[in-house]
C-alpha cells in the first residue's frame, strides 16, 4: 500500500485539537469534516480526468473534466460518516455506497452488518473514508469487498494510522496488481493493549456520535 502522511501545518493544528479529550462532539466532528477537506486535496491527485475544450470569454482553453464513471465514495459506518459531507463537497458528482462494519471489541476483528454498494465496481475509482486505521481489520475486509466487485483502484483516507495496521494491509494485499493508497493526517506510535491507537484520539464514532 502506498503510504502518504500529509505534512501541513494546518492538518497538524487541526488533528491536535480533535485528539484533545476536552474537544466536544460538535467541534470533533467540524474538525473532521475540514481535515477531510485537507486530505481530499492529496487523496484525489490520482483522480482520472478526460481532456475537454471550452470557450472562455476570449479564445478556446483546454482542459479537464472528471472522467466516467464518477469515484465512489464509501464511508465505513459509524464513524466513517463523520467524513462524507468533507468528501462530497469536493467531488460532488460522486457517488457514495455504504458499508456498515463493527469491530468487535473482544477479538478485534470486523464483522460487516450493512452493506448498500453498486453490484459492478468494474473499471471504478473508490474512496474508502473512515478515521481510524488500527490493526486494519476493518480496512482490509472493505477492500476485499470492493475488489471481489470489481473496483480497481482505492484509496482509503483515515485521520489516524497505526504501524500495526499499515503492516497487515501491506500482508493482506501483498501481490495484488491493484492500487491501494493510504493518505492520513498521522502516522501514531502503536496499538495499546485494547487495540486503540496510542496516542490516538479515542474512540472515533463515539467521539462524533455518542456512546452507544
Ligand atoms: O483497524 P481496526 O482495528 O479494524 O479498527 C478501526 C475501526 O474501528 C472503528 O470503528 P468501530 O468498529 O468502532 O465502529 P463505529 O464506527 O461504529 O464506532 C473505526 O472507525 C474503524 O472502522
Ligand atoms: O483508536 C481507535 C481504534 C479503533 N477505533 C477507534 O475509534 N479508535
Ligand atoms: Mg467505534
Amino acid at each position: 500500500m502506498e503510504t502518504l502522511v500529509v505534512e501541513h501545518p494546518l492538518v497538524a493544528h487541526k488533528l491536535t485539537a480533535l485528539r484533545d479529550a476536552r474537544t466536544d462532539s460538535p467541534t470533533f466532528r467540524r474538525l473532521a469534516d475540514e481535515l477531510v477537506t485537507l486530505l481530499a486535496y492529496e487523496a484525489t491527485r490520482h483522480v482520472r480526468v478526460t481532456g475537454v475544450t471550452v470557450e472562455t470569454p476570449v479564445a478556446k482553453a483546454r482542459g479537464v473534466r472528471l472522467a466516467q464513471p464518477y469515484p465512489l465514495v464509501v464511508p465505513i459506518l459509524r464513524a466513517g460518516l463523520g467524513m462524507l459531507d468533507g468528501m462530497t463537497r469536493l467531488l460532488p458528482t460522486a457517488e457514495v455506497g455504504f458499508l456498515g462494519m463493527i469491530r468487535n471489541e473482544e477479538t478485534l476483528k470486523a464483522e460487516t452488518y450493512a452493506t448498500r454498494l453498486p453490484d459492478d465496481l468494474s473499471g471504478r475509482q473508490v474512496y474508502v473514508v473512515d478515521p481510524m486505521l488500527a490493526t486494519g481489520g476493518t480496512l482490509a475486509a472493505a477492500i476485499r469487498f470492493l475488489f471481489d466487485r470489481g473496483a480497481d483502484d482505492v484509496t482509503a483516507l483515515c485521520l489516524l494510522a497505526a504501524p500495526e495496521g499499515i503492516a497487515h494491509m501491506d500482508e493482506a494485499f501483498a501481490g495484488s496488481d491493484r492500487p491501494i493508497r493510504l493518505v492520513t493526517a498521522a502516522l501514531d506510535e502503536r496499538l495499546n493493549e485494547h487495540g486503540y491507537i496510542v496516542p490516538g484520539l479515542g474512540d472515533a464514532g463515539d467521539r462524533l456520535y455518542g456512546v452507544v
